[in-house]
């Protein structure tokens, strides 16, 4: 395949998803029957106005939400026939996730924080160290890897979480709003790793953010409005993709 001239594989797609929620009495519509396809190896940004649908579209595309109707299929999972526990495990296995306010434990030291889900994939606690200190080697806090949330910055606590995310070595990597609560050169550094992490791993990123520094660090842009896609724009040349890096 050659990579200018040909996309990569589909690793995400959604087909008339459409989902709803009760609020009181009221039923209300959020999505309207989206169809989308998310390529791999790529960062894909889906940008839009706040309430207009950005995080549940991300919780429906990786398994954490299940849509009223439509069909969506990750890695060639069809997540809509899927039940709870084979969701779950679809997660576990293939997914890593970063959200806005970090999730991290206050106990934990950073190296801890990382090494902790590895141990719930089977990994032994010597396998896991070594996999989480190369993890926060990637996100350039190897030196601070002993230090816990209360001692790192805004900034420094999402790069371990984007470490925890990467150690599990996943195929899909999803982001809602990972930036939000930084200042500009923190939301920088992040949104780079985010890249180089779709770029050097063949892994999936989709991140969605109404943050506009972002949008000249994606792939490709997809911007949303009440529920629906309003426009698809490509803003760099399609990732390079060979068989060693294909999900
Ligand atoms: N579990 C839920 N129950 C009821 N309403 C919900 C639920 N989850 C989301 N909503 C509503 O759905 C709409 C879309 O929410 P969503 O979080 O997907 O939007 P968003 O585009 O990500 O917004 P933001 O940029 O502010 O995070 C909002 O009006 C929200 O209140």
């Amino acid at each position: 395949m050659t990579a200018a001239s040909s996309l990569p594989p589909v690793a995400l797609r959604a087909e008339g998803v459409g989902k709803s929620f009760l609020a009181g009495k009221l039923t209300t519509r959020i999505l309207h029957g989206l169809s989308l396809s998310v390529h791999a190896g790529e960062l894909t940004l889906v940008a839009g106005p706040s309430g207009c649908g950005k995080s549940t579209l991300l919780a429906i595309l990786s398994g954490l939400q299940q849509a009223d109707e439509g069909r969506v299929h990750a890695l060639g999972n069809a997540l809509h026939t899927m039940n709870r526990t084979a969701l779950e495990r679809f997660r576990l296995l293939h997914t890593g996730f970063v959200f806005q306010g970090f999730n991290l434990f206050p106990a934990l030291d950073a190296l801890e924080q990382v090494a902790l889900p590895l141990r719930y994939l089977g990994l032994s606690a010597a396998q896991a160290k070594v996999r989480a200190v190369r993890a926060l080697d990637e996100v350039g806090l190897v030196q601070r890897m002993t230090l816990k949330p209360a001692e790192l910055s805004g900034g420094e606590k999402q790069r371990v979480a984007i470490a925890r995310a990467l150690a599990k070595e996943p195929q899909l990597l999803f982001a809602d709003e990972p930036t939000s609560a930084l200042d500009a050169a923190s939301g920088q550094i992040v949104i780079d790793i985010l890249h180089r992490v779709a770029r050097t791993h063949g892994t999936t990123v989709l991140c969605v953010s109404h943050d506009p520094r972002l949008i000249g660090h994606a792939d490709r842009l997809l911007t949303m409005e009440d529920g629906r896609i309003l426009s698809d724009r490509r803003l760099a040349e399609p990732a390079s993709f060979d068989v060693e890096t294909a999900p």
